[in-house]
């Protein structure tokens, strides 16, 4: 049993921040909490952990992700989405190899830790090396592999890519770290036939779908041109459209559609930054939480962001809406950590994560507020969402378990890390230069 303190708590199960409280941790969940000097009498044989002038909040949630792409990073940037997919990405990926992945994606998760990221959700190619590197770092994910018409350098053919996800539905049922979801990657490259298999697998699996969903303006164009609806009008005449429906992006909606997403109870990843850099331009998140949709903040890639920092993807969520509306009260702080904590957990199947309760799951995040960008503190909430960075995160605990202890990642060797994705990154090179 340990007895987990600071000055500040954000649990996010109370209105303001907790003053000189304490958090009693055990068997991987919540058992109490309250005044400090109450529970420290309350359980005096209970291991006590201090982190003294420091603020803990719930573990981040990172809603959209491609982590294994941090071995991409920086290879194709000022772009537009299809150019950069289709001349760039696509490309390379076609060479994509099991070790690639798996590297890249344990890279990933030491930057995702490194900004209080305690769960993430994943889709990509070869995603049993995600799994792997899940099971080994002792992080949360929610996760699928990749899924569209043309092969896969993974599975080939299409129907080995739905035979894999029933098999990883099957292997991981009930693991207590991991939840696979079906991720047919888009409406621009799966067919209606795609759609429809992969929404019968989650059906039948009682699971998620997760889907870039209207993430620019070409996309709208190319489906109305294909299909005479837009996107979300064409997933919903396919059945598509309901409360295990994840989607990324949800950039180019109209007020009509928004309305179908809220009454359809589907969930919704803002991508900020990537949408951004990509020139998509800016979800209506403000219009999506009037509307009652749950909406979580991703990162995206980090060949498209082009980072994992989810506490910089909060403030720039928060940050975009005040200059697009000339409106400073819009998505204010309180409203971006709620996106990248309950909301975010809630949208990938965690509903029991993100908030810092009794009973609920030990998954935290420290930041030490000893820099001179966190002084003085007035607010917590204020410093977490607008004056943090992802390096001032000090500790991760996730179901209870330390993963990272005063800014050290206890689980893996993250230089390791980082030396075979450099490796990887000159293989990558290689191979490029070759096809010049
Ligand atoms: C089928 S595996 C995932 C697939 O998605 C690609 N991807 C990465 N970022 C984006 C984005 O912003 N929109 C659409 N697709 C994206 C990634 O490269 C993989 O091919
Ligand atoms: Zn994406």
């Amino acid at each position: 049993m340990q007895i987990i303190c600071a000055q500040y708590i954000i649990s996010g199960g109370h209105e303001i921040p907790l003053i000189d409280s304490a958090i009693v941790v055990e068997n991987g969940k919540i058992l109490d909490m309250g005044a400090k000097d109450d529970i420290v009498s309350r359980y005096p044989l209970a291991e006590i952990i201090d982190f003294g002038d420091s603020i803990i909040f719930p573990g981040l949630v990172n809603a959209h992700t491609h982590a294994s792409m941090t071995i991409f990073r920086g290879l194709a940037d000022d772009l537009p989405l299809m150019t950069w997919l289709e001349n760039y990405i696509f490309p390379v990926e076609r060479h994509l190899k099991p070790e690639w992945v798996y590297w890249g994606a344990k890279l990933a998760i030491a930057e995702m830790l490194r900004s209080g990221i305690t769960l993430f959700a994943d889709m990509y190619l070869f995603e049993e090396e995600v799994i792997k590197a899940v099971e080994e770092t002792g992080i949360r994910a929610t996760l699928g592999e990749g899924l569209f018409d043309f092969p896969s350098p993974n599975y080939g053919p299409l129907e080995k890519g739905l035979a894999l996800t029933e098999k990883l539905l099957k292997d991981y049922a009930g693991h207590p770290r991991i939840k696979v979801m079906v991720c047919p990657h888009a409406a621009y490259t799966c067919s209606p036939d795609t759609l429809k298999a992969a929404a019968a697998i989650a059906e039948r699996y009682d699971t998620l779908i997760h889907i870039h969903l209207s993430e620019t303006k070409d996309e709208v164009a190319l489906i109305k041109a294909r299909y005479g609806q837009t996107p979300p009008f064409h997933l919903d005449s396919l059945g598509l459209l309901n409360e295990r429906l994840l989607v990324a992006h949800a950039v180019q909606l109209t007020d009509e559609e928004i309305e179908l997403l809220a009454k359809r109870q589907v969930k919704v990843a803002h991508c900020p930054e990537s949408n951004l850099k990509l020139g998509s331009g800016v979800a209506p998140v403000p219009a999506l939480l009037e509307a009652g949709v749950c909406v979580g903040i991703g990162t995206d890639g980090p060949a498209s962001n082009n980072d994992l920092d989810l506490i910089g993807e909060m403030r720039s969520a928060a940050l975009i809406q005040k200059g697009l509306t000339f409106d400073p009260t819009k998505l204010p702080a309180k409203d971006a950590l709620n996106m990248a904590t309950s909301l975010g957990a809630k949208a990938l199947g965690w509903p029991e994560l993100g908030r810092l309760v009794k009973d609920s799951p030990a998954d935290l995040a420290v930041i030490k507020l000893s820099s001179s960008h966190l002084t003085p503190c007035y607010d917590p909430l204020s410093i977490l969402v607008y004056s943090a960075r992802a390096g001032d995160v000090t500790d991760v605990m996730v179901a209870g378990e330390f993963i990272m202890r005063d800014g050290r990642i206890l689980t893996f060797d993250e230089e390791e890390a980082k030396k075979k994705v450099f490796e990887i990154s000159q293989e990558i090179k290689t191979l490029l230069a070759g096809q010049n």
